[in-house]
């Protein structure tokens, strides 16, 4: 993510100052290193690592006249006192912050290629990327049969240590992802829904079983709030004009997905989900060249494609005594 930031900046002719997560800091260093490898002049790409201050860090990167860009990923309430404390100084602001993406499968998609891509964008790291499937609507009529080929599918998953070959998917970044995980399956149970796969953690370690829920109420927590976790929700619809009210009904509105096969509904679909970025028929839509970002309180400006503008100003410049007519 920060190569998606960092390419469009250096291309633009800026210099940056990078501070990473405090719990993945080892990326961003990497990177420093091997453009110093490359010959990148010191001084052009800066890391502030740290796991203090963290405040103090980011309103000085945010106040201080020097820098005329701040970008930021990450959550929508840190996104938020970042975008107050850069209007002091009415710097360029560009944000990707959480979403919370729904993945809706209509009766006439083609259902092996649904659940496939389902896997793709719910387990994917974990469930830890800010484009993952949070939210899985099935239309009625393959809904079973959906449900039961994912969660075979999800049973199948062995997680443990990255690097043993049988692998499928490793730990969560920390406790507390863990703890918000099993939260909104605890939530979710508690208002009805039914465990399909997992829907446990490992005690003491930052591992979550692959789930699979099933029967999802409206008003379960994961419905509100992204889950950030390996935890497929689902939830039966009927219509398309429900489905879509039920996608939209959120704040956030970064990634989408849906699965149909009939062109006309591609097309609505598409146009009517309330999102930056849509995967019809697809469940990946990362690429370096795509403009990646969201609408809503899911972010500010686009990256990747289009991302270079993020980081320039349009000058115009009038030139008069040209003995012109
Ligand atoms: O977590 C946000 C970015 C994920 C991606 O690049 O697909």
């Amino acid at each position: 993510m920060i190569t998606r930031k960092l390419g469009a900046a250096l291309a633009a002719g800026c210099t940056a100052v990078i501070k990473p997560p405090p719990e993945t800091p080892f990326s961003a260093l990497a990177l420093a290193e091997l453009a110093t490898r490359a010959g990148v002049p010191d001084g052009v790409i800066n890391i502030v690592p740290t796991l203090k201050n963290v405040v103090e860090v980011g309103k000085e990167m945010c106040e201080n006249k020097i820098i005329k860009k701040v970008t930021f990923t990450g959550s929508t309430p840190v996104a938020k006192l970042l975008y107050g404390m850069a209007a002091s100084t009415l710097k360029k602001v560009s944000i990707e912050a959480g979403g919370n993406a729904p993945f809706i499968v209509f009766d006439d998609a083609n259902v092996d290629e649904a659940v496939e891509a389902a896997i793709v964008s719910k387990f994917r790291g974990s469930g830890q990327t800010c484009v993952c499937a949070n939210r899985i609507y099935v239309q009625s009529g393959i809904y079973a049969d959906f449900a039961s080929r994912l969660a075979e599918k999800v049973a199948a998953f062995k997680v443990g240590n990255g690097l043993e070959e049988d692998t499928t998917h490793g730990p969560l970044i920390h406790i507390r992802a863990v703890e918000k995980v099993a939260r909104h399956v605890d939530d979710a149970v508690a208002k009805g829904a039914q465990i399909l796969v997992g829907g446990k953690a490992i005690p003491n370690s930052s591992f979550f079983l692959p789930t699979v829920l099933s029967d999802v109420p409206a008003n379960a927590q994961i419905n509100s709030e992204e889950t950030f976790g390996p935890l497929a929700s689902l939830c039966k619809f009927e219509t398309e004009d429900e489905v879509i009210e039920l996608a939209n009904n959120t704040d956030v509105g970064l990634a989408g997905y849906f699965f149909s096969r009939d062109v006309g509904r591609v097309w609505r679909v598409a146009e009517r989900l309330e999102v930056g970025m849509v995967g019809a028929n697809t469940g990946a839509l990362s690429q370096a060249s795509i403009p990646f970002g969201g609408v809503k309180e899911s972010g500010i400006g686009r990256e990747g494609g289009h991302g270079i503008e993020e980081y320039m100003n349009t000058k115009l410049i009038v030139f008069g005594g040209l003995g012109l007519r």
